[in-house]
């Protein structure tokens, strides 16, 4: 189990800006072994099993589909989306145009030690011994002044693209959302919240994965699940995602597939729906000939917003497993907690007493556990 390992073991890492495009041997500090990462347990050749992929437009059952995935998997791939094919091309474009910078130039956008926004390591570094084989870019609000320093005479194209694809996936997130939600009964007039002059609050990521000289005994980004209502992430033709399935006794590729987009549920939808949708776990890993590039849209609600089970979901056989919480705590919460954020914001605990990663697969079954609020 993860924790935070030493602030001096941080700052070491931190010195390092090792341009990982360049190195042609995986050095120490990104070696990963079993025992850096409980997760790190290789991929289970044995799956051809993967989540669903759902047709948003023709589709007399999009309700179920949606509602099924969401129970089994906590995740799935959508198309027929409206997301044009030529903003996903141009998306992709911007991302490769940042991360092929030089290493000095892309420092200048740095993302500073308690700053959201800019270039940088994982954030989710710091519990981990071991480094990842990738480099991202965080976008919070406008990414103007990162983009000056990035490209100072020709920054505009760049903000152009962001805010054009944050704007289409804002509206593809509610109506996602609403999507989901409906899958368990729940209407618009349950969550007034969702209606305030704000809508919701949104993260993009953009993620660089280069060519790994040794990518089995590297790590592109750790087993995680989002802090997000839900995330929209495009990947571009090489697979590298990966999902964690109990039921399938493993992680479990997803495969690339032109034009769509995989939908992953967050933390906060799986407090939202009192448990009945996990948040997925997944990782990204590397490969040693393909550079691969994706970019996350991290949809959560708006700030001040205060999350807890939809009351409709609540009844005495299924007490609120989760305290209210705003996003922005929660998000405190996991820069601290990490794989124990969820559990640190329960109500319940089951019998056995387990906190661990695999904490908000397990909470479906409300007879495992003792109501103690
Ligand atoms: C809104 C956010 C979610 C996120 C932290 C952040 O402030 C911006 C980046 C997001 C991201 C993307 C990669 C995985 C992740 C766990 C991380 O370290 O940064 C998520 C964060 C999250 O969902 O908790
Ligand atoms: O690169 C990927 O496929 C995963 C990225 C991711 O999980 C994230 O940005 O939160
Ligand atoms: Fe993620």
């Amino acid at each position: 189990m993860p924790s935070r390992i030493s602030d001096s073991f941080r700052a070491y890492h931190s010195q390092k800006h090792l341009d990982l495009n360049l190195i042609k041997e995986l050095p120490e500090s990104h070696a990963w072994t079993s025992s850096s990462d409980d997760h790190y347990a290789s991929e289970n050749s044995r799956n051809f099993d993967s989540i669903p992929v759902i047709d948003l437009d023709n589709n007399n059952n999009v309700l179920e589909h949606i509602g099924h995935a969401c129970k089994k998997w906590g995740a799935f791939q959508i198309i027929n989306h409206s997301i044009p094919e030529k903003l996903l091309q141009a998306i992709e474009v911007a991302g490769q145009s940042l991360f092929s910078l030089p290493m000095q130039q892309k420092l200048k956008a740095s993302r500073s030690p308690e700053g959201v926004t800019g270039y940088g390591v994982a954030r989710i570094s710091s519990f981990f011994p071991k480094l990842m084989w990738s480099e991202g870019f965080t976008i919070v609000g406008s990414p103007i002044e990162h983009a000056r320093q990035l490209w100072p005479k020709d920054y505009k194209k760049f903000c152009e693209i962001i805010e054009e694809y944050e704007k289409e996936m804002e509206k593809l997130a509610g109506r996602l959302m609403w999507l989901m939600l409906g899958s368990l009964g729940i209407t618009k007039d349950d969550v007034k919240w969702a209606f305030g002059p704000k809508g919701g609050c949104a993260a993009l990521q953009l993620n660089s994965y280069p060519a790994c000289p040794d990518p089995g005994r590297a790590m592109g980004l750790a087993a995680h699940t989002d802090s997000t209502i839900l995330t929209i992430l495009h990947q571009n033709n090489t697979s590298g995602l990966q999902v964690y399935q109990e039921e399938s006794s493993g992680w479990v590729t997803v495969p690339p597939i032109q034009g769509a987009l995989v939908v992953n549920v967050g933390d906060l939808l799986h407090i939202l729906s009192n448990g009945s949708y996990p948040s997925v776990l997944h990782r990204a890993i590397v490969n040693r000939t393909q550079h691969r590039l994706s970019v996350a849209y991290l949809y959560g609600p708006p700030s001040g917003v205060r999350v807890s089970p939809l009351s409709k979901l609540v009844d005495q056989k299924h007490p609120p497993l989760y305290r209210a919480v705003t996003w922005s705590e929660y998000l405190g919460t996991k820069a601290k907690h990490f794989d124990k954020a969820l559990s640190s914001v329960r109500l319940c605990v089951p019998l056995s007493g387990f906190t661990d990663a695999k904490d908000h697969n397990g909470v479906q079954n409300s007879e495992l556990i003792k109501f103690i609020s």
